[in-house]
């Protein structure tokens, strides 16, 4: 057997394409012809059964259309990879997922991706933040929103839920599979622990208590399935983030189905993210005969994903986060105190895009005048669905009549009412 440190040409995926030599290692053991004898043209006919990455970073090249054509690897590289995050900020993770959808060739080499994310709301491709999340308690507290490429619904995230992403080829994506995996580990872990697999793919504790939601991505060749897993949860933060308090939205978007949920944790104090992170990690390592090494990645790494950094900042953009919801309807009526009688304020709303495509405020004609109202509704017209633009709107409008007090105070007590609904 022989540790071989090398050069080695690749050949071309594309006809045009250079060829292109990389430094590989290899265990290599000699084939019959050459008797043993590690000439230097004996090498050539070694039969090479084990590729050795000098690091995580060159493995990961190795796996990477863009960086080396894969072809000449196709039957040397029969392996996958077991990767994990070392950020918890959910546009990066979510940049990574992507990243390896569009780079990485994965014919016979998957990859499952672990991930955790400080407080945020994930929602669906296709779905509306404002019927699905308390937006102003997320803002108060600092909760991140983001939208993922895949379709479903939303799920609350903190470092107590598990993330967990299955790459393959389009063909080998089978989530069912994937869930019966995390199945077997846990039983690994705790044989008496009763987690099923549902028909929507959901993982159920008990039988009864949801902990784990899935979603996809089906590309042209490759796909992911990823789920979460909730391990140690705030779930009161879970509920209250979840519960949304806009009223009179009326939208064809995608909504969630609410679910009552438990943490592993709760159930069994040893279940910590770190002892099912390994377990599944071992199962999956088994299962794909890969090597059981979880490889940390820093999703900010350039090197490693070139353009990264880029999809993330995308991925918080606002246009992306709010701008890709589909357009939707508001109807609602506001109580306004004043002088101690309550007036009502109708408002409609268009929103297109995110934002205001039509904008119908209605107050009484004796509270606010008729064109103070049209000339609010005519500002906001084309203004993003979004309290901090309302905010710089009616500030302006405000400066063209610096000297009644009056309407300043009806103005803000207006505009409260509408950033209540943003
Ligand atoms: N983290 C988490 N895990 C499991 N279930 C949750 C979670 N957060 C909320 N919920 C419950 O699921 C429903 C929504 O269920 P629904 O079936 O509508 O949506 C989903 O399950 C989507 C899962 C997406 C998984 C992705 C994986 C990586 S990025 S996000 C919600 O109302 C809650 O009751």
């Amino acid at each position: 057997m022989l540790l071989l440190l090398g050069k080695a040409d690749l050949e071309p995926l594309t006809e045009g394409e250079q060829r292109k030599t990389r430094w590989m290692l290899a265990v290599c053991t000699p084939t019959a012809k050459n008797g043993g004898q590690y000439t230097h043209r004996a090498m050539m006919r070694f039969r090479i059964f084990m590729l050795i990455p000098f690091s995580m970073k060159s493995c990961f090249q190795l796996l990477c259309n863009h960086k080396v054509p894969a072809a000449g690897f196709k039957n040397t590289v029969k392996s996958g990879l077991i990767l994990q995050s070392v950020s918890n900020d959910v546009y990066q993770n979510l940049a990574v997922e992507d990243w390896i959808h569009d780079h990485v060739n994965l014919e016979g080499k998957p990859v499952l991706f672990f991930w955790r994310n400080s407080p945020s709301l994930v929602i669906g491709r296709h779905q509306n933040p404002w019927q699905e999340c308390n937006l102003t308690l997320m803002r108060e507290g600092g909760v991140k929103l983001a939208r993922r490429l895949s379709g479903g619904g939303t799920v609350y995230h903190d470092t107590g839920n598990i993330n967990l992403t299955f790459f393959t080829t389009k063909t080998k994506y089978d989530r069912m599979e994937n869930l019966k995996l995390i199945v077997r580990a846990l039983n690994a872990v705790k044989p008496q622990l009763d987690v099923q697999a549902t028909n929507r793919f959901d993982l159920l504790l008990d039988g009864q208590f949801k902990i784990s939601g899935t979603a996809s991505k089906i590309g042209r060749t490759a796909a992911y399935h990823h789920c979460t897993l909730l391990c140690s949860t705030n779930r009161t933060s879970l509920s209250s983030l979840l519960k949304s308090p806009y009223q009179g939205i009326k939208s064809n978007a995608t909504t969630s189905i609410p679910a009552t949920v438990k943490n592993l944790l709760e159930k069994d104090p040893t279940l910590t993210c770190e002892v099912l992170i390994s377990a599944i990690a071992s199962e999956y390592a088994a299962y794909h005969q890969i090597d059981n090494h979880i490889n940390l990645i820093n999703p900010t790494d350039e090197t490693l994903f070139p353009g990264i950094n880029r999809k993330a900042k995308e991925l918080q953009t606002w246009e992306w986060i709010y701008g890709r919801t589909p357009k939707f309807s508001i109807n609602t009526t506001f109580h306004v105190l004043y002088e101690q009688a309550y007036l009502e304020i109708k408002v409609f709303l268009d929103i297109k895009n995110g934002r205001i495509d039509i904008c119908n405020i209605e107050a009484p004609d004796h509270w606010l005048p008729l064109e103070i109202c049209d000339k609010l509704n005519s500002s906001l017209t084309g203004s993003k669905f979004c309290p901090i633009e309302t905010t710089m709107i009616t500030h302006m409008l405000l400066r063209t009549c610096p000297e009644d007090h009056e309407l300043h105070s009806k103005w803000n007590i207006l505009c409260e009412k509408i950033k209540g609904i943003m």
